[in-house]
């Protein structure tokens, strides 16, 4: 296990299963394409470290609990989603990705680690999001990895209640969707906060939470037909 400066203070149990869920990663690794990063350290660090990044951005410690409904859209192998719900056992997770083969190992991840928080959904974000169990339902949703901003956020929004957050996690090249990702924003209904950026342990880079906050209502136009967002960016 490797010992680094976490964002906040781990207990031995947390810590054993980050460590479990590393091993199934690679191990399903192996047979399906999870993630190209597999040294440990870098696993705990691009992967564990970066997840839980999102407890030092104080939109986030703001959030009462317990209770909180978290979504994380296009979560893949499970980033930040799993060493979320790891970390924070109060909060309820729903894990959406569109790709059955990876909601499979996650579902084995849940029942081998005993996540009782974690539901785990294989559909289309923009799908999901019309459903009345999930549209408008979440307090934060984050997501990591998955488009530009501008696109994300149509696919983020429709899950939040008013006065919910969004925290999307960019690499430390943010500033070039700032303008797309404020043109959307007001669409949507939200309101970009001001971006936080933080270094990774072990000198492993820089990397940006983007926070942005539910205002309105958002309209009953977004998200707009599954593959519309990504073609025809707001
Ligand atoms: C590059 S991976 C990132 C995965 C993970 N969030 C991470 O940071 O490692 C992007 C993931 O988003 C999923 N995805 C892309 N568009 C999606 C959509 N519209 N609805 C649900 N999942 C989507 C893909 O299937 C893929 O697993």
């Amino acid at each position: 296990m490797l010992d680094i400066p976490w964002p906040k203070p781990l207990t031995d149990a947390q810590l054993k299963k980050l460590d479990a869920y590393r091993r199934l990663l690679l191990e399903w690794n192996e047979r399906m394409n999870l993630t190209a990063i597999t040294d440990e350290p870098e696993v705990y660090v691009k992967h564990f470290y970066d997840s839980l990044a999102v407890l030092m951005v104080p939109e986030w410690n703001k959030m009462a609990r317990p209770g909180l409904r978290v979504m994380d859209v296009g979560t893949g192998a499970g980033f930040p989603g799993i060493p979320l719900a790891i970390v924070e056992e109060d909060i309820e997770f729903v894990l959406n990705d569109a790709l059955q083969k990876r909601v499979g190992f996650l579902q084995a991840v849940v029942d081998e680690l005993g996540l009782s928080n974690v539901r785990v959904i294989h559909a289309r974000s923009e799908d999901l999001a019309r459903d009345v169990d999930y549209r408008k339902q979440f307090d934060a949703v984050v997501s990591r990895a998955v488009a530009r901003l501008n696109i994300l956020m149509e696919l983020m929004c429709p899950f939040l209640r008013v006065g919910g957050v969004g925290f999307s996690y960019k690499g430390p090249g943010f500033d070039d969707e700032r303008v797309d990702g404020l043109r959307a924003a007001k669409r949507l209904g939200a309101r970009l906060k001001e971006p936080m950026t933080y270094t990774l342990p072990l000198e492993m880079g820089a990397r940006t939470i983007v926070a942005f906050e539910q205002i309105t209502p958002i309209s009953n136009t977004y998200p707009r037909k599954a593959g519309i967002p990504q073609r025809k960016p707001l």
